[in-house]
């Protein structure tokens, strides 16, 4: 059921416009206000989907309305209803955030369109409210050691600026979550991180892959492709595994840090590209470049800042924090009540022999879950934390 409030002092239009909507979907349901005060409590205590405005009434006029319910639940849409010579302020709403406007008499035609795509948008921003909820969930950041809190606090300082930052340590340690957050963190966050895992693609398909490909430039390149880096123009490119790229496609990545620009693959025309790039590797780089395996042009070009994530073993006082978050986390996926540690069984788990992997830790607290009792004791940690 899409609620929907009608807000006119003219009974006999207000009528009308209860009517067309009933008519049009009994999946509608209309409530209706006489004047603008009404109208703004109602909008106070109810939820609507959807608001109609006239403009010019008593006690409140449609304009006030607006700007006042757009400060307690902007995510309603407004449709303004304009009488005769109305029209430029019904245009000035549409500036103040209202999302179309009719006017009096009604078009039946008209009013059903806007009708039908302002609902359609309300649908789109709670949707994208509930999953921006998701992603920040997954992408929150336990631990209140002092590793981990330095680590938030070079974030904050790094974020809003254009550096490059490297992000080393071992797997799982948390090196996208990093890369994460100073993404939402920028002035890019409204554009897309676009994530590379340089390890997981061959060799020779990845210059195309970062840089993109015109038709014929090999067997297979039926068409010409964009790269991830012009997919992440105005936002950012996350190089994960950038120790394992292969040393072609290292010299076109630095060309593209010097000079901002790259070409596509089979290709001498130049792209213009505004991307900021985050990189991120298990692997010891300075090692690697004393072998010939990575350019150090382009190591310098990529470490402007560097953040190493510590192992969980380094910070096992976090390890409680991050049981109790993975508990709470899996008992909301599988639908079941959030389990009770005891203290011995944190104990315990503290001096576990860790790979430092995270996801190692949320495995071992799965199965304490599944295979453990009530509240899971030291015994449940000896018996079953093992694999
Ligand atoms: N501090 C933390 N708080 C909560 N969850 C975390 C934390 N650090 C890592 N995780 C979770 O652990 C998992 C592994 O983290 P992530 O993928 O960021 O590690 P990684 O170092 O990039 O791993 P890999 O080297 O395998 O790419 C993810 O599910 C991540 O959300």
């Amino acid at each position: 059921m899409q609620k929907i409030l009608i807000i006119e002092d003219e009974d006999a239009i207000r009528r009308v416009l209860v009517k067309i909507i009933k008519n049009e979907n009994n999946g509608y349901e209309v409530e209706e206000a006489e004047n603008g005060l009404q109208g703004l409590e109602l909008i106070q205590t109810h939820d609507y989907d959807l608001v109609l405005c006239d403009i010019k009434m008593p006690k409140m006029d449609g304009v006030e309305v607006l700007g006042k319910a757009q400060a307690i639940k902007p995510e309603i849409p407004f449709i303004m209803i304009s009488g005769h010579g109305e029209l430029e302020t019904a245009v000035q709403t549409m500036r103040l955030g209202a999302f179309d406007y009719i006017s009096k008499p009604p078009d039946l035609n008209r009013l059903l369109n806007a009708i039908r795509n302002a609902l359609d948008r309300k649908k789109l921003l709670v949707e994208n409210k509930i999953l921006k909820k998701k992603v920040d969930k997954n992408y929150e950041m336990i631990g209140e050691s002092k590793e981990i809190l330095r680590i938030k606090e070079i974030i904050e300082k790094v974020a809003p600026t254009e550096a490059r930052v490297l992000i080393t340590g071992a797997n799982g340690t948390g090196k996208e979550l990093v890369a994460h957050w100073l993404h939402q963190k920028s002035s890019r966050s409204k554009n897309p991180m676009i994530e590379v895992n340089c390890a997981a693609i061959p060799s020779e398909l990845i210059e195309s892959e970062l840089f993109g490909h015109v038709k014929g430039s090999f067997t297979g390149a039926n068409r010409d492709r964009a790269g991830k880096f012009e997919a992440a123009n105005g936002g950012t490119i996350f190089l994960d595994e950038v120790g394992d790229m292969s040393l072609s496609a290292q010299a076109k990545v630095l060309r593209a840090l010097q000079e901002n620009k790259i070409s596509r693959v089979g290709s001498d025309k130049d792209i213009k590209v505004d991307v900021r790039v985050i990189a991120a590797t298990n692997k010891n780089l300075e090692e690697e470049i004393s072998k010939g395996r990575f350019r150090e042009d382009l190591y310098h070009r990529l470490a402007v800042i560097l953040i190493d994530v510590p192992s969980l073993n380094e910070r096992k006082e976090d390890i409680p924090l991050l049981i109790e978050y993975f508990s709470d986390l899996i008992a909301g996926q599988q639908g079941n009540t959030k389990r009770k540690f005891s203290e011995g069984a944190l104990e315990l788990l503290k001096d576990y022999n860790w790979t430092g992997n995270i996801r190692e830790l949320r495995n071992v607290v799965e199965r304490l879950m599944i295979l453990g009792g009530e509240v899971i004791t030291e015994d449940d940690v000896r018996l079953f934390a093992n694999k």
